[in-house]
This record gives C-alpha cells, sequence and structure tokens, in this order.
C-alpha cells in the first residue's frame, strides 16, 4: 500500500556492529576530516568556475548564468496560455539542459529554514547517536554517512550526509530531527515534484498523468531526500576542485535541491562544469536517470557534482521523487524512436537504486545498466 500515513516513523537504531566502527576509523583518520559529526563552522569550500554562458532563449528567462528559470505558479495556477508557456519552459529546460530553478514555488522561507535548522542540529548531536545509522547499506530507510558510500568509496569525498526515505511515511532517525518540520517539508516537496512530473509529461506531448502512471509514481514513491551534507578540505583528482561529491545522474526521477547561501552545486552543459549560482528563493530541479529511460532518452539525467573550498560550511538539502521500489521502469511506448525503437529496457527501479548506490560513483555509468545495447553492423563488402 501506498499512503502517506502523516505519521513520522521513529526509526530504531539498526543492530550491526562491524561496519560502523570502520566507517568511525575511515571518518577520523581522514587527514582533512569530513566531520560525519560536524561540529563548528567547519570549512566548505566552493570553487567558482567563471560562467559565461548566455541565455540565447528568449522563452526561457535568463537566471544571470544562463540557467533556465521556470515560474512554478504560472504552471498550477496560469490562465492557460500562460500555463502552456510554462509547460513548454519546462520541456525545453529539460531537453537542453536537465537542469533548471524553480521560481514563485509558494514554499515558504520558513519551512526550509527551520527544515535547514533541524538538519544542522541533526549534524551536530552527539556522535553516539548518528553512529547507530552509519553502516546502514544503500537500501536503508535512513543512512548517516560521509562520502558518497564508505563501504566501496572509503568516504574520499568531502561530504556528510542522511538520508530518509519520506514517503508514503517519513522514516526519522529518533532523536536526530525535528519529524514535523521534516514531515512537513517532505510532504511539500512531494506536491511540488508531482506538480513537476505532470509539465514534464505534457511537454513530452502526453496526457500529465502518464509519465507517473508508467512510473507509478502517484501510488507510491520512496520519496526521499538525502539531506544535508557539509564537509571540509577534500579529496581531488587531478585538475578538478576538490569534490564533495563526484560527477554522478541522480538515480531517481526528479531531484529538488536548495542550499545554505554557499554555492558549490556545479552543473554539465555545454560540455563545461558551470557553477550553479541560485536566483533568491529558488529551487534547483535536476532530471535523473528515471526520467531519462521513461522518456526513451529524449530528456538526459544531468551530470552534476558539488565542489568545496569556501569559507564557510556548505549545507544542501536534496529531496527526490522517484518510482516505487517495485515498479518496472521503461520507456512509455509512445515515445519510441521511429525505425529504432526504444533505447532502454524495463529495469525494476529497487535494482537500479541499489546497483547506482552500492558502486562508486562514475558519471552516468549506471544508466548502462538498463541500455539496450545495439549490435553494430558489419560494413557489407
Ligand atoms: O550538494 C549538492 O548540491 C549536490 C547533491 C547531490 O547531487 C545529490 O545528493 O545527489
Ligand atoms: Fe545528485
Amino acid at each position: 500500500m501506498c499512503m502517506n500515513t502523516g505519521a513520522p516513523r521513529q526509526t530504531p537504531a539498526p543492530a550491526t556492529s562491524l561496519p560502523r566502527l570502520a566507517l568511525l576509523q575511515i571518518v577520523v583518520s581522514d587527514p582533512n576530516p569530513c566531520t560525519a559529526l560536524m561540529a563548528g563552522p567547519s570549512a566548505y569550500h566552493s570553487t567558482t568556475v567563471p560562467c559565461t554562458h548566455g541565455g540565447a532563449d528568449p522563452a526561457v528567462p535568463d537566471s544571470g548564468t544562463g540557467i533556465p528559470v521556470v515560474d512554478f505558479d504560472a504552471l498550477v495556477n496560469g490562465a492557460a496560455e500562460q500555463r502552456a508557456q510554462a509547460v513548454r519552459d519546462v520541456g525545453r529546460a529539460c531537453q537542453d539542459w536537465g537542469f533548471f530553478m524553480v521560481v514563485n514555488h509558494g514554499v515558504s522561507e520558513d519551512l526550509k529554514e527551520a527544515f535547514m535548522a533541524s538538519c544542522e542540529e541533526l549534524f551536530s548531536s552527539p556522535s553516539e547517536e548518528k553512529a547507530a545509522y552509519l553502516e546502514a547499506g544503500p537500501m536503508a530507510p535512513v543512512r548517516v554517512g560521509s562520502g558518497f558510500y564508505a563501504a566501496v568509496d572509503g568516504a574520499r569525498y568531502c561530504r556528510d550526509y542522511v538520508k530518509m526515505f519520506a514517503h508514503p511515511e517519513l522514516h526519522c532517525p529518533a532523536k536526530l530531527i525535528r519529524a514535523e518540520v521534516a514531515t512537513e517539508y517532505a510532504a511539500t516537496t512531494r506536491r511540488l515534484l508531482l506538480s513537476l512530473a505532470t509539465a514534464v509529461s505534457e511537454s513530452l506531448g502526453l496526457a500529465g498523468g502518464r509519465v507517473a502512471e508508467a512510473m507509478r509514481l502517484e501510488s507510491s514513491s520512496p520519496n526521499r531526500y538525502p539531506a544535508p551534507c557539509t564537509g571540509q578540505g577534500g579529496d581531488d583528482d587531478v585538475g578538478v576542485p576538490a569534490l564533495g561529491l563526484p560527477a554522478h545522474s541522480d538515480h531517481g526521477f526528479l531531484t529538488l535541491l536548495f542550499q545554505n547561501g554557499v554555492d558549490g552545486l556545479q552543473v554539465h552543459h555545454g560540455g563545461r562544469w558551470l557553477l550553479a549560482t541560485p536566483l533568491p528563493g529558488a529551487f534547483f530541479v535536476i532530471a535523473g536517470d528515471q526520467l531519462e529511460i521513461v522518456s526513451n532518452g529524449r530528456y538526459k539525467g544531468v551530470l552534476h557534482r558539488a565542489v568545496v573550498g569556501g569559507e564557510r560550511a556548505r549545507m544542501s538539502a536534496v529531496s527526490m521523487i522517484s518510482p516505487c521500489l517495485d515498479a518496472v521502469v521503461e520507456p512509455v511506448p509512445e515515445l519510441a524512436v521511429d525505425g529504432q525503437g526504444l533505447e532502454f529496457r524495463g529495469v525494476r527501479y529497487r535494482d537500479y537504486m541499489e546497483h547506482q548506490q552500492s558502486n562508486r560513483l562514475n558519471g552516468k555509468a549506471a544508466l548502462d545498466i538498463a541500455r539496450v545495447q545495439r549490435a553494430v553492423a558489419e560494413p557489407d563488402n
């Protein structure tokens, strides 16, 4: 059953032992510790990549960095023509960028701030309380950790996180987060993401509910938010800024993100990395792999990464909408390319997520498990 019960579940600490110790040791022995157990105003530096990309498309307002902007109010309350324009903006943004900002979204700054504050409390709560969740595997309802998944990357990235499954019920790390704030934030962002899913569907020339139905978004969703991350210093690839999170696309359908005023999210566009600087109050929206699959590759899950290196701690709050764990996601047949068919085969979302979350992050490599491999035709001679 996929229903929001309203009442957050106080998830008891999982009962296992060794990996917790291993992870704590890694965190503590890191020469640039990523204070999973965040203390004080640690530095999480964002390295600015000069962005000269112009916003050439008049239909999509220029945010100052060329990142498309969608007027959410026009999308849900606009008159017919305004709404149609907003749907076209969503489609254009998904096609050209896989990334956009949402303004006039109606989510109050008070709620966003309360959620951020609650997350700060979580990170600064006693390490023994967080340690209980540290060894959790990729599909655990609550996970706290550093790096991407320390079991495979050794916590080499400068990032601390907490991840919670938030739908159909919110799983709360007991005692660590203000459950009523997290519940309201999860429900609010889920509604916003479902409206965006409708617009995405329409922008593909489909009925508004078609994509959600194909992915079983509506009936259930591990609307999951890897919540905030904060860190300091970090590992590096040669010539690349210190990374909080390496280049990847998201495993879900759509991701909604806001940060605490400290930049660090970079998006890959036009062959370059661009620093994503938000308009005041805006959310970022990131197209994920399930959108790429269901749209038969018309819209792509966009590569993005988080860099570190500024003076202030950076936190980002991430809400993701995804299919039911047992939904088999495949392209909507109406979107088959003439003469070429489907680009992806059906993959159960649980398997996809587990695969992406339990291996080292490597760009868009995870998507290969769903890609239809076509034999290369031998030339006639
Ligand atoms: O911290 C950020 O801005 C990016 C986070 C992110 O990409 C993720 O959690 O998937
Ligand atoms: Fe991401």
